[in-house]
């Protein structure tokens, strides 16, 4: 970069020549312009780019990609043909043994932005041997659009829907399923949701498979209570899906963009289906949570259980347990396992998932991790592994207080959000733990997500 070009304004419209440092957690390239960070979407890290700012902000800019000047030896076409409208992935213009590369590197970055420790036991990013069609589930919102039922994603810039079609990252059923349903769904004339007007029914079409079973649930969520000729839909849909075993009603009222309602209904079939992961077997009810690729799950979750190092003798807290999956992958080593979620149906899925696979020291309670493990500790329990797996947002308030305070031995925090796990990991550095190991575990190869399993540790006598 010349002296005229550092000293000019970087003003909106200015088209820069940049050199892309590293990659942001939104998959965009970062490069620094006048020290300022502009990120860059497409532009892969080692490019140098022609770029137009288009935003301008005291901390930032954001330019777009005009032409790449030196391209990465890394990139590469992307497969899915509305990758660039569709925002779901933001990485297919990458190669898959680079997009592992900087995921670990987002993990360390996030790291030392909160912790300001670097050189942290960070393992290579855990990868797939083929990196496509591992989705289990998807969630599409539907419009109509001139009289025709369009199914798809929103694209990441605007409220436009990008029809997603045979969607690479999904499990082929699951794209069958929800064609299928969208047809029937035509067919029938259910009146669809506009989300302007806050009128009509039928919003989202959802679809999950238990691999191992092939086992389908369908679900419609509406905002209205019930949907016209239910009945029909209900018959047209099973003639057209032979695989289905459960279709469910959830009922969103709100004006919201949330996409799940409160209240479910089966309206035909099972009320849960099935999954089996490494001979565990799971039930998997509507609202409740699991995760989105099973193949790397069970890498996953062993990864948490050697990270616990059990030895029959532990008390275990699962924290944000969902159907109850990563307990009762320990329990088996463990004294007692007790865990809590918030949603009931996935409560009384680990419930059920607990019997079904004799497991008969682990327990599960519906409540907030905040509060449910503070009140226990203040009564006195001291467990020895605390797991924690929280949403996006990370650990809440009082969580981490309480840990700190029962001097919890080890902690694995599972996360699929680096910031927020550096932001809740430094807290614990400054409670006296210590960090033994991270393992990024790529649970979303095509897109920039990254999950990953920290370790932390500490001496001194329990009280
Ligand atoms: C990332 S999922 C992890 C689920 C589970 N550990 C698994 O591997 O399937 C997060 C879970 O936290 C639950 N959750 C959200 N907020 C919570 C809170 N404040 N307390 C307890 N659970 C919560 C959600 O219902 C969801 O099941």
């Amino acid at each position: 970069m010349n002296k005229a070009e550092q000293s000019a304004r970087l003003a909106e419209g200015r088209v820069i020549r940049l050199p892309i440092r590293r990659m942001g957690i939104n998959g965009e390239g970062i490069g620094y312009f006048q020290k300022k960070v502009v990120f860059v979407e497409g532009a892969i890290p080692g490019e140098t780019v022609l770029a137009r700012v288009f935003e301008e902000e005291r901390q930032y800019a954001r330019a777009r990609l005009l032409r790449v000047l030196k391209p990465s030896p890394r990139r590469r076409k992307p497969p899915c043909p509305v990758y660039e409208a569709c925002g779901g992935c933001q990485l297919q213009h990458i190669d898959y043994p680079f997009q592992l590369q900087l995921k670990r590197e987002l993990v360390e970055e996030a790291f030392f932005r909160y912790t300001g420790l670097k050189d942290l036991p960070i393992a290579p990013t855990v990868g797939m041997d083929d990196p496509w069609r591992y989705r289990n589930k998807a969630q599409l919102p539907l419009k109509r659009i001139d009289g025709r039922v369009k199914m798809g994603m929103f694209s990441a810039r605007s409220h436009r829907l990008i029809e997603t079609g045979d969607c690479p990252i999904q499990h082929p059923e699951v794209n069958r399923t929800l064609e299928a349903a969208r047809r029937v769904v035509e067919e029938l004339d259910i009146p669809i949701y506009d989300e302007r007007k806050h009128t009509g029914s039928l919003r989202h079409l959802v679809a999950r498979i238990g691999l191992q079973t092939g086992e389908v649930q369908l679900v419609l969520i509406s905002r209205t209570p019930a949907l016209p000729r239910e009945e029909r839909l209900v018959k047209r849909l099973r003639e057209c899906l032979p695989r289905l075993a459960s279709i469910v009603l959830n009922v969103n009222p709100r004006r919201t963009s949330a996409v799940w309602g409160e209240r479910s209904r089966v309206l035909w079939g099972a009320e849960a289906i099935r999954e089996v992961l490494d001979g565990r077997t799971y039930a998997l009810s509507a609202p409740a949570f699991f995760q989105l690729n099973p193949e790397q799950t069970v890498k996953l979750y062993d990864e948490v259980k050697r990270a616990a190092s059990l030895t029959g003798r532990e008390i275990v807290v699962d924290a944000y347990c969902g159907v109850g999956a990563i307990g009762l992958w320990l329990a088996p080593e463990a004294r007692r396992v007790i865990g809590m979620d918030t949603v009931p149906e996935a409560v009384r899925n680990a419930r059920e998932n607990a019997r079904r696979n004799g497991i008969h020291n682990a327990e599960y309670h519906v409540g907030r991790a905040e509060e449910w493990l503070p009140r226990r500790v203040s009564e006195g329990f001291r467990p020895d592994v605390v797991i924690v797996d929280p949403p996006r947002t990370g650990l809440g308030g009082g969580l981490i207080d309480a840990l700190i305070r029962a001097k919890v031995p080890r902690l694995i925090y599972v996360s699929c959000n680096p910031s927020t796990l550096a932001k809740d990991c430094a807290r614990l550095l400054e409670g006296g733990y210590r960090i033994r190991r991270i393992v990024p575990v790529d649970m979303f190869p095509q897109t920039s997500h990254v999950e990953a399993v920290c370790t932390l540790e500490r001496d001194g006598e329990r009280e």
